[in-house]
Parts: structure tokens; C-alpha cells; sequence
């Protein structure tokens, strides 16, 4: 289990060091058209686990939206301050 401020540290890590084989660096470079489609593909699970799934499942399907805004995030050079201040 890892927080959102240690999940976002991890990912600007993976994209400063690019390991191979890392999911993020290839979402990276997929571009910022291609994580705004998987974004809005996970907002639509996150709404249908809500109406029809678990607890379990919800949770699950909200991770992975934060996941892919967290890769938009960084794709665009955002630190968490550019959030939270927001907030
Ligand atoms: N938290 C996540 C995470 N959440 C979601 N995802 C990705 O988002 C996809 C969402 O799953 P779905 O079931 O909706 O999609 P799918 O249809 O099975 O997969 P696709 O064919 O659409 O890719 C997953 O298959 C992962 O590719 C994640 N990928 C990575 N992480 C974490 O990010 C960190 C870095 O990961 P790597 O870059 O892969 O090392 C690690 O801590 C990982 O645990």
C-alpha cells in the first residue's frame, strides 16, 4: 500500500530514470492525447464500478484513475503543489 504523495514520487522517479519495462515510461511516451483517452476509459469504470460493483472493486477502479492523472501530471511537468493548492 502507498499514499498519492508516495505513488507520484515513484512515477517522476521512473521518469527520470526510465527503467526498461516500466508501464508508466511507456504511457509517457504515448503522449498527452493517448493518457487523456485512458483517463476519461477509467472515469467511465470508476462511474459503472459505482452504480453496479463492490466497495472492493470501486476502490480499485478509483486507484487506477489517480494512477493515469498522476502520469498526465507529470507528462505535463505538474508537481503536487500545482494540485493541492487548488484544493
Ligand atoms: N498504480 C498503478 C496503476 N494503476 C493502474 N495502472 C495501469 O492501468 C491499467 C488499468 O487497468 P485496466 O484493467 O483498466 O486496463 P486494462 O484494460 O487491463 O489495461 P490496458 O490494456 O487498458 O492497459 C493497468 O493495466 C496498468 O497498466 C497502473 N500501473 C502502475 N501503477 C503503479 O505505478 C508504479 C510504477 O509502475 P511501472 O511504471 O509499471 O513500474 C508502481 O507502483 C505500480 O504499482
Amino acid at each position: 500500500m502507498k499514499t498519492f504523495d508516495e505513488l507520484f514520487a515513484e512515477l517522476v522517479e521512473k521518469a527520470a530514470t526510465r527503467p526498461v519495462g516500466s508501464g508508466t515510461v511507456a504511457a509517457l511516451d504515448s503522449g498527452v492525447h493517448t493518457l487523456g483517452k485512458k483517463i476519461i476509459e477509467e472515469a467511465g469504470e470508476v462511474w459503472l464500478a459505482a452504480e453496479h460493483e463492490s466497495d472492493e472493486a470501486l476502490g480499485e477502479e478509483i486507484s487506477q484513475l489517480l494512477y493515469w492523472l498522476q502520469v498526465m501530471m507529470v507528462k505535463r511537468g505538474l508537481g503536487l503543489g500545482d494540485v493541492y493548492r487548488h484544493l
